[in-house]
């Protein structure tokens, strides 16, 4: 990504509008915010929009699957699962040889059989190996090269828990954090704001982006034209890069309206990451899933220049510009000076849709590798995937081992 290009702003131009003037929507940040109380639309929007197919197909992507599935196996059964969704061929567990039939909406075991057999659907886009056992195959590969660490952080360095604010990394975690900061240029890029994922984190030597990339702190020392100088935590100067600025007033006063409108629904939870803003429902009982995603749909009609993105059961509501987390890993690459793919091996580590822009970013160019941290078979542009958050720290303490046990302690 040529950088000169991110210093027009990514401002997608309002299609309503003539060219060259923008709208940012209906907000009125200069008066005092007046909530109407407007009568809801009929639930057959989010029905016939796809928001509701989303929203019950979100964290875990196939809950009805792992369901069944514990109900009726035992844990070496479940690792078969997993592992048959990682490879090919023939399961063994105890002995015995395993049938597994995976289709989108259900997995049956029979037992004892000689042909593991799975639908197309698994065979063609199923695949990613696990990034523990092709810990040989990635060094190889980054052998004489710089490698640079991205990381997500719900869900990736901490367990997927139902209160946001109570989702903190293990000590183990952040140690082996420590470690690959020690060695690696890495950087966190997470949905939540930049000082939420911080206080989360707690270690200086990172570079953190907040709300999907759209807040972006880096060292002074990179010469960059499109930014905001500011301070950090330790008062020392920094710079940021905030593509959707001229958005706060807007996805404060979203906010507050979102805030407004689903506060009688029970377990209803909204966030205010700054240049974005998420309405968990987590905590909601599924017969009031499509009531809460009207109530954001109906509020979204007045801000055309607003768009909603689903996560881990989570509406996320942000800009409409062309900005994603795949953009932060091009721009973080290029202000690090570490956008040559030839002396450059990166590795991003997520769990959530929002992490696919970035393993599309990695693909694409050849750049290195998406791992995607998921239990359950999920479609990804991600090549290899890790289990869980265990999984993760463990791939992350053989990067520093590896480094130790090779390089010394040389950075
Ligand atoms: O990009 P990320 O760092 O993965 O952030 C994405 C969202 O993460 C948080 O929500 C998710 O984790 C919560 C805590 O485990 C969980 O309760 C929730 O259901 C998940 O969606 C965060 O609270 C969101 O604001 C982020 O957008």
């Amino acid at each position: 990504m040529d950088l000169s290009s991110v210093n027009a702003s990514p401002v997608l131009a309002d299609p309503l509008l003539p060219m060259n003037q923008t709208r940012l929507g209906f907000h009125s940040s200069v008066f005092p915010l007046l909530i109407p109380k407007k009568k809801p639309g009929k639930v057959d929007d989010v029905r016939s929009n796809g928001w509701l197919d989303a929203m019950r197909s979100s964290s875990p992507p196939c809950k009805r699957m792992v369901k069944d599935v514990e109900d009726e196996l035992a844990s070496d059964e479940n690792d078969l699962i997993y592992y048959s969704w990682k490879n090919d061929g023939l399961f063994v567990v105890k002995k015995k040889l395993y049938l597994i039939i995976v289709s989108s909406n259900a997995i049956s075991i029979c037992t004892p059989l000689l042909i593991c057999y799975r639908c197309s659907f698994c065979y063609s886009k199923l695949k990613y190996p696990s990034a523990l056992k092709s810990f040989d195959h990635i060094i190889n590969r980054a052998n004489n090269k710089k490698i640079v660490i991205f990381l997500d952080y719900d869900g990736t360095l901490s367990p997927i828990v139902d209160d946001p604010n109570r989702a903190f990394m293990s000590i183990d975690m952040r140690a082996a954090l420590k470690g690959i900061a020690k060695y690696f240029p890495t950087a966190i890029i997470s949905g939540r704001s930049r000082n939420k994922v911080y206080e989360l984190v707690g270690l200086t030597e990172l570079f953190y982006a907040g709300s999907h990339g759209m807040d972006i702190m880096f060292p002074m020392s990179i010469n960059h034209t499109n930014y905001i100088r500011s301070t950090d935590k330790q008062d020392k100067e920094v710079n940021l890069f905030q593509p959707a600025r001229e958005f706060i007033p807007m996805i404060n006063e979203v906010f507050r309206i979102l805030v407004n409108v689903t506060n009688d629904i029970r377990g209803a939870f909204v966030e205010n990451h700054k240049f974005c803003t998420s309405v968990h429902y987590r905590n909601v009982d599924e017969k009031s899933w499509a009531m809460i995603a009207q109530r954001v749909h109906d509020v979204l009609k007045d801000y055309p220049r607003l768009r909603l993105t689903h996560g881990r059961k989570v509406l996320e509501v942000r800009p409409i510009i062309d900005w994603d987390k795949g953009k932060a890993v091009e721009f973080l690459l290029q202000s690090l000076g570490l956008s040559n793919s030839d002396e450059v091996l990166a590795i991003y580590i997520g769990d959530d849709r929002t992490d696919e822009d970035a393993f599309k970013v990695l693909r694409e160019g050849k750049r290195g590798y998406g791992i995607l941290v998921s239990s359950v078979p999920k479609e990804s542009k991600a090549f290899l995937s890790l289990r869980d958050t265990l999984e993760v720290k463990d791939f992350l303490k053989s990067l520093v081992s590896w480094k130790e046990q090779n390089y010394g302690n040389d950075k």
